[in-house]
């Protein structure tokens, strides 16, 4: 018996802070999408519960103490509330870490689905959904990795606009930001909630909807990573792109393209030493 997952890439086409919780917390509205970029996850029978960690991106992770994917397998663990087989899990980390687009997230999502069948737990969207909030904000979206809107601290999760074909390109320039420090460093009155349409029939119609919102997050992050707003600026100039903007808590930047094809042929104009992706946007 084996079990494999794609932890997909989660892209933040908005991202409004509409207040902040007494715990420090801040409040969200967002929508968000998933990319076709993914790590992968495999579970086998062993002995205990253990993780590898392979990939291009896996070397950031070799001094990581508390890595989500074994967080998430000891959760789901303890909510079964029954002895369990061990279980390898083995992590192909491909999506850079700590760069916005919630790697470590769709990794602890990933594990929740991968172990519920692997463990024959029968736990479903709705129990996995509500255990990942206590992972991080940004895991519970990653549990069905669809287009989703985001409220609350990111854990509350309500229908996406029905959203057309499009492509997207993301990019990063190889630079880490630290997501609190992000938050932290946000200064003035707090946006408003997006008022959305039910839906958008072409790429060009929704990105011209979501050029009239913004990513909050931007301007402290470039504030404390100036080549983000580079990035940006390239992203933006790129032929064909429908507009440019800053994922998460960054430094990963996104443009969205008519389709794939536009995005991937994108990708090859990057300057060299980026990590860049194109492709379709996941319905
Ligand atoms: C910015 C986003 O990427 C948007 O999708 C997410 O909200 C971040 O989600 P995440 O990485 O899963 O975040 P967590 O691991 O829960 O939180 C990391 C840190 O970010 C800050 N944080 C996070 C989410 C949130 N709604 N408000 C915050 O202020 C807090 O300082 C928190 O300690
Ligand atoms: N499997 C994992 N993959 C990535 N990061 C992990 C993992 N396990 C633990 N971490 C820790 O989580 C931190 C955040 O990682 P992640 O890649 O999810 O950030 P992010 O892309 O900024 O996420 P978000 O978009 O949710 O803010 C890392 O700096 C790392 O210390």
């Amino acid at each position: 018996m084996m079990a494999a997952e794609d932890a997909t890439a989660k892209v933040n086409l908005y991202l409004h802070v509409i207040g902040r919780r007494a715990d420090g917390y801040h409040l969200l509205d967002s929508l968000a999408v998933f990319a076709g970029a993914a790590d992968g996850l495999s579970v086998l029978p062993g002995q205990s519960l253990s993780l590898e960690v392979l990939g291009p991106e896996g070397g950031a992770l070799a001094t990581e103490p508390d890595n989500l994917v074994l967080r998430a397998a000891r959760l789901l663990a303890d909510a079964a509330g029954r002895p369990l087989p061990g279980a390898a899990l083995r992590l192909d980390k491909r999506l850079p870490v700590a760069s916005g687009i919630g790697g470590g997230s769709a990794d602890a999502a990933a594990a929740l689905r991968a172990l519920d069948q692997f463990w024959d737990l029968g736990m479903g969207a709705v129990r996995l959904e509500a255990l990942a909030t206590s992972l991080g904000a940004d895991v519970p979206v990653c549990v069905a990795s669809r287009p989703a809107r985001m409220g609350g601290v990111g854990d509350i999760l309500s229908p996406a606009p029905r959203l057309p074909p499009f492509g997207l390109l993301l990019a990063n320039p190889r630079l880490a930001l630290a997501t609190p420090r992000v938050f932290a460093g946000r200064v003035g009155p707090f946006s408003a909630p997006a008022t959305l349409p039910a839906g958008w029939t072409d790429a060009a119609a929704m990105a011209a909807a979501l050029r009239t919102l913004r990513n909050d997050l931007e301007a402290p992050a470039i504030a404390l990573c100036p080549p983000v707003g580079e990035v940006l600026s390239i992203l933006g100039a790129l032929p064909g792109a429908l507009l440019a903007r800053m994922s998460g808590s960054g430094a990963t930047c996104f443009a969205v393209f008519a389709d794939g094809a536009a995005a991937a042929r994108a990708a090859g104009a990057l300057p060299p030493g980026w990590w860049r992706w194109g492709g379709h946007a996941r319905s």
